[in-house]
């Protein structure tokens, strides 16, 4: 059983199909690129993977477990998590807080242990506090960790986004254009911290990008999309060679 499976995906806008048919099936530990111009329909399947949006007609599975009709959090709770093309932190935050929250939802302490600062509620808040040091040292963070989230350069914030949907320990992470306004430096590390945390945390990672060197150098299949249809799938070298692929990014 495919950790992902995804058949007929279709969304419609009024008069638009925005994603008409798509499908995928992603395994365990898979590295996956999702690419296509502008204004493809590639966040659009994420919106609906994700439960933001509710597909027009088309299957979601995760595990096995339909979650078409689900509501973000759960989707999150069966294991999916993603990251945003304009990145989404509690820029007030710490840095460190922002992957704690992320972490909240696998605390086990109720209600009145919180208030009350009951053990149980200092045991877990610790054991938060060591994941989140953990998960910011991964990503070469630890120490920006008092610092307020909006104060963090770009590049650094967009790593935090991703250490933070990493913290919600999902079997598939969904990166939506992850390089975007990096610089060649920040991509090439970035691409390296892809790689080592699919190997890590053995999860498997579904990536959109523009950027082509990241894409063609890490994911070991690629989705093509135009116009909502997929119109190519194959590994780096076949999709950089596909007719289909150069007319659509030349717009012939
Ligand atoms: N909520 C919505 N209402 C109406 N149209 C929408 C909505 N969301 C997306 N669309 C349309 O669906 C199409 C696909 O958009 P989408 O953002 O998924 O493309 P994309 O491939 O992610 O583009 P980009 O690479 O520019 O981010 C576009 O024509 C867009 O205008």
């Amino acid at each position: 059983m495919a950790l992902l499976d995804v058949k007929n995906l279709t969304i419609k806008f009024g008069g638009l199909t925005a994603v008409d048919g798509f499908e995928i099936s992603i395994e365990e530990n898979d590295l996956v690129g999702l690419i296509g111009p502008n204004g493809a329909g590639k966040t659009t399947v994420f919106n609906m993977l994700t439960g933001v949006y509710l597909p027009t007609e088309g299957e979601i599975r995760l595990n096995g477990v339909s979650v078409v009709g689900k509501k973000p959090y759960d989707i999150i709770e069966l294991g999916a998590a993603r990251t945003f093309q304009n990145i989404r932190l509690f820029k007030d935050l710490t840095v460190v807080d922002n992957v704690k929250i992320a972490y909240h939802n696998h605390m086990g302490y109720n209600v009145l242990q919180g208030i009350f600062r009951l053990p149980m509620y200092w045991k877990e808040e610790k054991q938060a506090q060591e994941y989140a040091l953990e998960m910011l040292d991964i990503f070469d963070m630890k120490m920006y960790a008092d610092t307020l989230a909006k104060n963090l350069p770009y590049g650094k914030q967009r790593k935090l986004e991703i250490a933070r949907a990493l913290a919600t320990k999902p079997k598939i992470l969904m990166l939506d254009e992850p390089a975007a306004g990096m610089n060649p430096y920040e991509t090439k590390e970035l691409m390296e911290t892809i790689h080592f945390i699919r190997d890590k945390f053995n999860i498997a990672i579904l990536l959109i990008e523009h950027d082509m060197s990241l894409v063609m150098g890490i994911c070991e299949n690629i989705t093509v999309i135009d116009y909502g249809k997929i119109i190519a799938r194959g590994k780096p070298d076949e999709i950089k060679s596909n007719p289909d692929v150069i007319k659509a990014y030349l717009g012939e």
